[in-house]
């Protein structure tokens, strides 16, 4: 006790912008589970076993005392652009589970080391930001997870929550017993996000009527893809609800793209390397009577958090994407490679799951993240659907704290 107190004192007493030769040094404080001492530019914490380092001007910006955020709106009222870059704190203590630093001028900033933890990069860089069960069709189908019911999924948040759950875990959900038309389908949708309204509409109806100039239009089979992988940022969720179908065939393929992703980086790390650099281009282009469009988004195959290293976006779409003509030669070449090899991971037949979409179900699907695809068919087939936005699913997600 009495070593703790005087060493918080000593952390007051020494001013750490005048001290220039020891701004790095042995200014301590400890409780129980903290210490921390004074750097140069930053301030370095334990707490609870854990070190981790904060930066002055962050510690500065991340004040939460009121003059500096508010905490009823969670928004930043201090002006950044106004902190001096080279601020330093004046006095620092540890005082009951709290940082206190006082700046020059007299300002006085309080954070909770469990905040400071929380928030710290080096527990972010350990965190997953999306937790998440990869998974082939065994996987899948052992874990029997159950459709939601349309009745419950309508008006009660605890179905509502659980198909959430499952869409998060696995990128796919389904409600099931729904009137089959669009109205009962974009009502099923208003729980989950907004509608993002495309060239193909709010919601979409659809035969292989050639009305668009895509092959979606027809009845040929289509491979493994991700759709609107030509929007700079592609759609989030696509939603199939099938309305008819008087034939045969016409079963839709799913893929875990993170699943193939994750064995590419696994066997060959430089080319799930290479996925994620390479900026690729996608292309609509449709000039039919009644439509012209020229749509056009770049990125990579696969994008990471840059600081987790976490996959969060796969677009594959081998029909959309456009001429390659920002990539040298040589890179293009094991580019080609790389891509084979995520091809081949795609396609191995154990990673499809095969489902047939009847007239009362309705998919949801991760278009960050599973792969979609179609049998050929026969006969007449209505599919209706939309797309839905990403953030607004993730808000829903949040807000029933099943997402950080
Ligand atoms: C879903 N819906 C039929 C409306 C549109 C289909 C879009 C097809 C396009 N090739 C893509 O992959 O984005
Ligand atoms: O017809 C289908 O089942 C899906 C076609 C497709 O890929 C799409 O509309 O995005
Ligand atoms: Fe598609």
């Amino acid at each position: 006790m009495y070593r703790t107190l005087q060493a918080l004192r000593l952390a007051r007493l020494l001013p750490a912008a005048k001290n220039p030769n020891k701004s790095w040094g042995h200014v301590r404080a400890r409780t129980s589970s903290a210490s921390f001492h004074l750097l140069e530019d930053c301030l370095e914490l334990n707490y609870e076993g854990k070190p981790m380092i904060f930066n002055y001007v962050w510690l500065r910006d991340h004040c939460r005392s009121e003059s500096s955020y508010n905490s009823s709106t969670s928004q930043r009222v201090g002006d950044t652009g106004s902190i001096e870059l080279s601020i330093r704190p004046e006095s620092s203590a540890v005082e009951d589970d709290h940082l206190i630093l006082t700046w020059q001028g007299g300002h006085v900033s309080k954070y909770r080391l469990s905040w400071l933890a929380e928030n710290s990069y080096e527990e972010k860089k350990q965190a997953t930001v999306h937790p998440r069960i990869l998974w082939n069709s065994d996987i899948y189908k052992n874990a029997n997870i159950t459709s939601a019911n349309w009745e419950k999924f309508m008006s009660c948040d605890s179905e509502l929550k659980k198909f959430l759950h499952d869409y998060l875990q696995y990128g796919i959900a389904f409600v099931d017993g729904v009137p089959a038309t669009v109205e009962a389908t974009e009502a099923v949708t208003q729980r989950v996000s907004l509608i993002r309204e495309t060239t193909y509409g709010r919601m979409w109806s659809f035969t292989s009527d050639f009305s668009r100039g895509d092959t979606a239009y027809s009845q040929l089979a289509l491979d493994r893809h991700t759709d609107t992988s030509y929007f700079q940022e592609p759609s989030g969720i696509q939603v199939f609800h099938c309305l008819k179908h008087e034939g045969t065939g016409g079963r839709t393929l799913l893929v875990d793209g993170f699943y193939a992703a994750e064995k590419l980086r696994q066997r060959s790390p430089e080319s799930f390397d290479l996925l994620c650099r390479v900026p690729i281009s996608h292309e609509y282009v449709e000039n039919t009577e009644s439509h012209r469009n020229h749509i056009r988004g770049v990125g990579p195959i696969l994008s990471v958090y840059p600081w987790n290293n976490e996959l969060f976006l796969i677009r594959y779409n081998n029909y959309d994407r456009a001429v390659i003509n920002t990539v040298p030669h040589d890179t293009v070449k094991r580019w080609y490679e790389a891509h084979r090899e995520l091809t081949s991971e795609l396609r191995r037949p154990e990673n499809e799951l095969w489902v047939k979409l009847d007239p009362g179900k309705v998919i949801f699907i991760d278009n960050w993240r599973v792969l979609h695809g179609r049998e050929s068919f026969s006969g007449l087939r209505q599919l209706c659907g939309c797309y839905l936005t990403r953030d607004d699913v993730l808000s829903t997600a949040r807000c029933f704290s099943l997402l950080p």
